[in-house]
């Protein structure tokens, strides 16, 4: 065995710097290397080498274990990608990417409420928010819908990133999440930029369309029934201007949509959906792994 000496510093730009320096000294103590600390010389067996270090620590990067590999990476398995790693989020890197959230105190608030509540999962994640903020900016949007309120913390987030003058339309069927949309819409003296619609989602579009709104609007967010996915996107297209954006929340389904063996009715319908999309012309589409999934489309 090949022994080479070894800074926890320098350990940790091994593999493009995957690992923090905390991380490799801590994997060290806990594979019995103990009182080290961040610039102590660790004697370990030569990465190169391939029998490896001779304690077989499964953080590290040239460990046999395949977790070390699978943990935070993935790799395309079709080798045309060239072996392309791409992060796979775990719960450690999670947490690391919501703490790196510029939240407001008055969507924190809103979220937290919202935690105790009947489908509270079903809010968008902070990080999400944070996209769908920044959407809005970049855009310069003015003039916004949103499919599915619920307690509105994505609505708040969109209306918090509007200018003075802008506004945004809040399509949701229930009554009671709404109550707690319109208290948070008011605390954040947002309340003048959003308009609440409460009713059908499908409906109030149309009768948007009808009123001679078409082509009028900058942005839309989707995340209400994921059935009525392609009708909604149909409908916002018409409501959109060339060069608006529609996200769609909930793309990639928890995962069912790339499992040939999950085929229940809401699958299906979002497979379905995300297929047609990636075959119309009409918009320009980026799929983006945040949160369940979300696609950005952008009308032509
Ligand atoms: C996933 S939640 C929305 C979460 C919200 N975007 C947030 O970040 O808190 C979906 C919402 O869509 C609403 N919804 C479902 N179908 C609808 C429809 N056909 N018309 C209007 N709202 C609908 C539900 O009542 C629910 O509140």
């Amino acid at each position: 065995m090949c022994l080479t000496t070894y800074t926890a510093e320098a350990l940790c730009l091994v593999e493009d710097s995957i690992f923090s320096e905390e991380h490799v000294v801590k994997s060290l103590v806990a594979v019995g290397f103990n009182n080290v600390q961040l610039h102590d010389q660790i004697s370990l067996g030569n990465p190169n080498d391939s029998t490896g270090p001779s304690t077989i620590c499964p953080c590290l990067p040239w460990s046999n274990s395949e977790s070390s590999k699978s943990d935070a990476v993935t790799v395309a398995t079709d080798k045309k990608y060239g072996s392309k790693q791409v992060i796979s989020v775990t719960p450690r890197l999670y947490n690391y990417i919501l703490n790196n959230v510029r939240e407001s105190k008055i969507l924190r608030e809103l979220r937290e409420e919202t935690s105790a509540m009947h489908g509270s999962q079903m809010q968008v994640s902070p990080d999400q928010a944070q996209l769908l903020s920044m959407l809005v900016q970049i855009l310069g949007a003015k003039r916004c819908i949103e499919v599915g309120v619920y307690t509105g913390y994505s609505s708040l987030a969109i209306a918090l990133a509007l200018p003075e003058g802008g506004e945004l339309i809040a399509c949701e069927r229930d009554a009671k999440s709404l109550e707690v949309a319109r208290r948070y819409y008011k605390r954040a003296g947002v309340s003048h930029k959003v308009d609440v619609k409460h009713g059908l989602a499908a409906d109030t579009l149309k009768s948007m369309i009808l009123n001679g709104e078409s082509c009028s609007y900058d942005f839309a967010f989707v995340d209400a029934e994921k059935r009525m996915y392609q009708e909604y996107f149909e409908l916002l297209l018409q409501l959109i201007r060339v060069g608006g954006v529609i996200v769609l929340d909930n793309v990639l389904w928890h995962g069912k949509v790339a499992d040939p063996l999950v085929n229940d009715a809401k699958t299906i319908s979002i497979r379905n959906f995300n297929k047609n999309l990636m075959e119309d012309e009409r918009v320009s589409t980026s799929m983006v792994a945040i949160g369940d999934g979300m696609i950005i489309c952008r009308k032509r």
